[in-house]
């Protein structure tokens, strides 16, 4: 799914207008009607208070269209307009003149904190003060109004997105912002919502289909998509009845040193569970039982250094390489890696250790191989690229990294983001279960792995981690996000690759 900007959403809305014609009062009218939809759906009726806070845009405007079918429908609801100014748009005066056809019970106005009214634990708040039309901080008593909302433990629904968050830019840390339970959102997903410093004011996510003009939208071009279960499916490669383990990718995995050979033997199982036809693993001598015993469809051959990666082997002809979990720093193991590179002119993908050897002898960027992939959590990009001062520029620093050394950067965390020069690919599987040690060398097992198989490595980043994170979340419904372990990631890949053709599983996702 496209994720739309503010502006696009805008030029979207104004081209819906003229094609469908309606006026931009209908078209708020179907928007807010859906958001009424889903309320009444999980409300039923009961009989608890609601709370509605209105902005005098057209956010504002949205909240007064609930609040008008809402009140028809027998809720209990008091509407507050936050008026913090009096340039009320066109949209939001109709629909306030029609709200006060139907109650005599008319908004009350909140101009200072004076009027601030009380919010108990068990109302049920709608935050329509702001939406993708906020140009600058919340100040003032409507800030202090943000924190009694926040304070108060009622449950906050967002119309729109959280009051408070820009669409474009990180709010600052001291910034007045709404953290909803919910948010509904209009036709895209905001990048913001999935951003690590903004992700945590959204609360559970739904995007509403307001019926923006379709071809518009796919003419729309974005740099920026969210990864869902369609996405993925459609990254999928069926395997054909005629063929072999040699159609299926010559995999070899470079890692280990004493005390993390276990590293080494998740990355290797998950490619092997992803479906990789050969699996080789080059390590130091003392993993040798270990994997023997550990994962015995595994090929293996050993470093002469017994608990450290000295060297690389070069005649070994492999289809995709990956490097770098369990390695360490040594300046033995730098030197494995620059054999590596000097020997490889394919993609390779490189993780953990390998970033940090790189992020330590940055001469060596210059020698990855041409769309390699490289899968970095947030400290080992910090190595690689520097301090970042907010989300948004970091993400900007990764685009400038990953043009300047043709590679792909996949950007580990909740919503991992794959960025391919231009293009950010934000993922929606996983969940915080996958926090446990062990779950990036399953990744990077399995991205390699999709490589062998013949995927494009953008593609096979992005599809591999959306697998890994269906996986995690298929386990995490089978044991709870606690007990789940890496391995358990790597087991449940055929699970995981099933659950992507079941009409009814995962459907969410
Ligand atoms: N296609 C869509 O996405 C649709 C969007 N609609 C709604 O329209 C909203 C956007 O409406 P608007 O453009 O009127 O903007 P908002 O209602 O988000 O904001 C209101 C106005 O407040 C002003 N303002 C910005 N920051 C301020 C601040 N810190 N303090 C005081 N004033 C400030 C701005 O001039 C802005 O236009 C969307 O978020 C959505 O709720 C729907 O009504 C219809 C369809
Ligand atoms: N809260 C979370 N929600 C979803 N995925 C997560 C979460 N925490 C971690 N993960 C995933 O788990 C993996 C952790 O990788 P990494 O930090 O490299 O761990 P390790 O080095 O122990 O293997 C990443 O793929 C990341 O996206
Ligand atoms: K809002």
């Amino acid at each position: 799914m496209k994720v739309l900007s503010a502006e696009q959403l805008s030029g979207a809305d104004k081209e819906t207008i003229r094609k469908q014609n309606i006026t931009s009062e209908e078209l708020m009218e179907r928007a807010a009607t859906l958001v009424f939809n889903e309320i009444n759906q999980r409300l039923q009726g009961a009989p608890i208070p609601i709370k509605i806070f209105c902005g005098i845009g057209n956010n504002g405007g949205d909240g007064l269209v609930i609040a008008r079918h809402l009140i028809q429908h027998g809720y209990h609801v008091t509407v507050y307009v936050v008026n913090y100014s009096d340039k009320r748009s066109e949209d939001f005066l109709a629909n306030y003149e029609k709200l006060k056809v139907i109650t005599n019970d008319w908004p009350h106005l909140i101009k200072e904190e004076d009027h601030f009214p009380e919010i108990n634990t068990g109302d049920f708040v709608i935050d329509a003060m702001f939406g993708i039309g906020l140009n600058r901080p919340i100040e003032g008593w409507v800030a202090k109004l943000v924190k009694l909302i926040n304070n108060s433990q009622a449950f906050i629904l967002a119309v729109d997105m959280p009051s408070g968050l820009f669409s474009d830019k990180t709010p600052g840390k001291k910034a007045a912002v709404i953290e909803a339970n919910y948010t509904l959102s209009f036709q895209s997903p905001k990048l913001v919502f999935f951003l690590p410093e903004t992700m945590d004011y959204i609360g559970d996510l739904q995007v509403l289909d307001i019926g923006l003009d379709r071809e518009y939208i796919s003419k729309l071009i974005s740099e920026t998509f969210l990864i869902g279960k369609q996405e993925a499916v459609s990254l999928y490669i069926p395997r054909k009845k005629n063929s072999h383990k040699g159609d299926y990718g010559k995999v070899l995995i470079v890692g280990g040193s004493y005390g993390k050979i276990g590293s080494v033997l998740l990355t290797a199982t998950a490619a092997l569970k992803t479906g990789t036809g050969l699996c080789s693993l080059y390590i130091p001598e003392c993993g040798y039982d270990i994997i023997q015993t550990g994962l015995p469809e595994a090929m293996l051959m050993t470093d002469t250094d017994k608990k450290m990666l000295t060297t690389y082997p070069k005649d070994f002809d492999a289809d995709v390489v990956c490097f770098g979990m369990g390695v360490g720093t040594d300046e033995k193991s730098v030197q494995a890696l620059k054999e590596l590179l000097q020997a490889n002119n394919d993609p390779v993908v490189i993780d953990a250790d390998g970033l940090n050897i790189l992020s330590n002898n940055k001469e060596f960027l210059k020698m990855l191989p041409k769309n390699s992939v490289l899968t970095p959590h947030p400290g080992e990009l910090k190595r690689l690229i520097g301090a970042w001062e907010d989300d948004f520029q970091k993400l900007e620093k990764v685009k400038k990294f990953s043009k300047k050394y043709n590679v792909i950067l996949v950007v580990k965390g909740a919503h991992t983001f794959t960025i391919d020069r231009e293009y950010i690919y934000i993922n929606d599987s996983g969940n915080p279960g996958m926090a446990t040690a062990g779950s990036g060398d399953v990744l990077s097992g399995i991205i390699t792995s999709l490589i062998g198989q013949g995927y494009e490595p953008v593609n096979a980043a992005v599809f591999g981690v959306y697998l890994h994170g269906l996986s995690g979340d298929i386990t995490a419904e089978e044991i709870g996000y606690e007990s789940l372990l890496a391995g358990d990631i790597a087991r449940n890949m055929g699970k995981a690759v099933k659950a992507l053709f079941e009409r009814e599983s995962m459907e969410s996702k």
